[in-house]
């Protein structure tokens, strides 16, 4: 029997965005650190992060901490749960449960940066030593910087040192011995954390689903991804965006799934297919780096006008861009599917944010808000990301006067008018012709082919012209 001072030291591990056993760096770090023994897994529901949650997101992170629960049960271990402020939480368990160290994932938002520091700093005054581990991203925010020593601001020089960069293996998941066998707690129900049923379905969550998701891409579409991305219809895409932001897949795991798909490769286009779902994962770092480096693009432009840009914010025009009503059937179709399953296709998402940023000229916040507010797989990093690139005031942002016009990028990426039936119903019986014709119609016609969906809201011709001349002025180039 081991005496008290031969024992292990005990670990905690706090989850936060990583519920999953899986390739989870800091769990894996605490399974070594405990000697074999003793890892208690504890989530910690704090009010602070939740007032940014959504009835959508908050019932999909219940279902994988669900998962997890059942993962770490099969392990004869348990999930403990607790809620309040994670500087008063952690302490109480630390000194109840007799822990030694405190591991966690490092998260790269302004808030979560500041509340770590908090928790740290409370741990530590508590005698308990913390560690913070980066497992979000493969290479860590600062690991790739330009030859003069910082941040990359454009992509494609990111790109290229990221993808030349060994990449290590996925971490094992913690054994049934390096855990200890507590007895866990109930989760919460929803609305006890002051939030409603979604009301939608919901990918299923879960580290199981995930990489199930990943491996169906995996086995066939990402050899033809380079194409079947742009085009919304054919669902292409790998849809583990849920999976990567709340961290029931881990990104040295779905980089690793790639490398072993590079190798079933029959020829250059399908080594390429899976070349570009690997940057797409670096962009995913890309803008993780940004966050980490300026919290503050959670709320101000990253790159900056001389003058404010002369935001226009008319409220029914914001109105009908929510509504998926204003008489561009592909981006009432991206926000009709943002509706109806918590998702857009990225090369919609591209053209929807476009469409309010410059032709109804509305503060990207507005758009940022409400994609926060309905995406499932809303990611801070990602979303802001985003949103700044399409308002042409992020880092590598679309230059301003490069405004995509939506009717051709129906026409091209949409040709047959599938995606835009699918959200749209009002046009199912329409021609896809007309369809792509849409704001050119007459009034008689539009009301002949499909009486209930609007005419166009704006004319984008016009106001594509009033954008640019809206951010020449923002310029300075009155
Ligand atoms: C205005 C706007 C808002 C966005 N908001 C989010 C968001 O909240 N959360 C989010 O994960 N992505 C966001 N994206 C990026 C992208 O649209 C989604 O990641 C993608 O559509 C998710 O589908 P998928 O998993 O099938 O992607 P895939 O094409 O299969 O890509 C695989 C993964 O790579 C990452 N990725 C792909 N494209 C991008 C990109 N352009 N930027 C950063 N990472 C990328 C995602 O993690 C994605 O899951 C946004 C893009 C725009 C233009």
């Amino acid at each position: 029997m081991p005496t008290p001072a031969d024992s292990p030291p005990v670990q905690l591990f706090w989850h936060r965005q990583d519920l999953r056993l899986h390739d989870n760096r800091g769990l894996a770090a605490a399974a070594d650190a405990a000697e074999g023994e003793a890892v208690i897994p504890v989530f910690v529901f704090d009010d602070d992060v939740l007032a940014y949650g959504s009835d959508r997101r908050v019932a999909f992170m219940l279902e994988a901490l669900a998962e997890l629960r059942d993962a770490y049960r099969a392990r004869g271990s348990d999930l403990l749960v607790r809620r309040g402020d994670p500087s008063g939480v952690l302490p109480d368990l630390a000194l109840e449960r007799d822990v030694d160290a405190v591991h966690w994932n490092a998260d790269y938002s302004g808030l979560a940066q500041e509340r770590d520091e908090a928790v740290a700093d409370a741990l530590s005054a508590a005698g308990v030593e913390t560690h913070r581990h980066h497992d979000a991203v493969i290479h860590e925010p600062g690991d790739i910087r330009t030859n003069a020593g910082d941040p990359y601001q454009v992509y494609t020089y990111f790109w290229k040192k990221w993808r030349d960069r060994d990449k290590p293996d996925p971490f094992d998941a913690p054994g049934a011995d390096s855990l200890a066998a507590v007895a866990g707690d109930d989760l919460p129900a929803i609305d006890a954390l002051g939030f409603d049923e979604p009301d939608i379905d919901l990918p299923r969550a879960g580290h199981d689903a995930a990489a199930a998701r990943l491996d169906r891409f995996c086995d066939a579409d990402v050899y033809d991804y380079t194409d079947g991305r742009e085009y919304p219809a054919r669902e292409g895409t790998a849809r583990v965006s849920q999976d990567l932001a709340y961290g029931t897949l881990g990104p040295r795991e779905a980089y690793a799934r790639t490398a072993e798909a590079m190798t079933g490769a029959d020829d250059e286009g399908e080594r390429e297919g899976v070349d570009e779902f690997q940057s797409q994962l670096a962009w995913r770092e890309f803008y993780a780096q940004v966050l980490y480096f300026n919290p503050e693009v959670v709320s101000e432009n990253y790159d900056d006008y001389e003058h404010p840009i002369p935001w226009r914010n008319d409220a029914d025009e914001i109105a009908a861009w929510k509504a998926g009503e204003t008489g561009y059937p592909i981006v009432d179709a991206g926000m009709r599917q943002l509706k109806r399953e918590g998702y857009v296709h990225n090369r919609v998402r591209m053209v929807v944010a476009s469409f309010l940023t410059k032709d109804l000229l509305t503060d990207w916040r507005v758009g940022y808000a409400h994609f926060r507010e309905h995406l499932v797989d809303h990611d801070t990093a990602n979303d802001n990301g985003g949103w700044q690139w399409a308002a042409s005031t992020g880092t590598d942002a679309q230059p301003y006067f490069r405004i995509f016009n939506p009717q051709t990028q129906g026409e091209r990426y949409d040709p047959d008018a599938a995606y835009i039936r699918d959200y749209v119903p009002e046009l199912a019986d329409v021609p896809a012709a007309k369809i792509h014709e849409w704001p050119e119609l007459d009034a008689a016609e539009r009301t002949d082919l499909a009486p209930g969906y609007p005419a166009p809201i704006v004319d984008h011709g016009e106001r594509r012209e009033a954008a640019i001349e809206a951010f020449e002025t923002a310029r300075g180039e009155e």
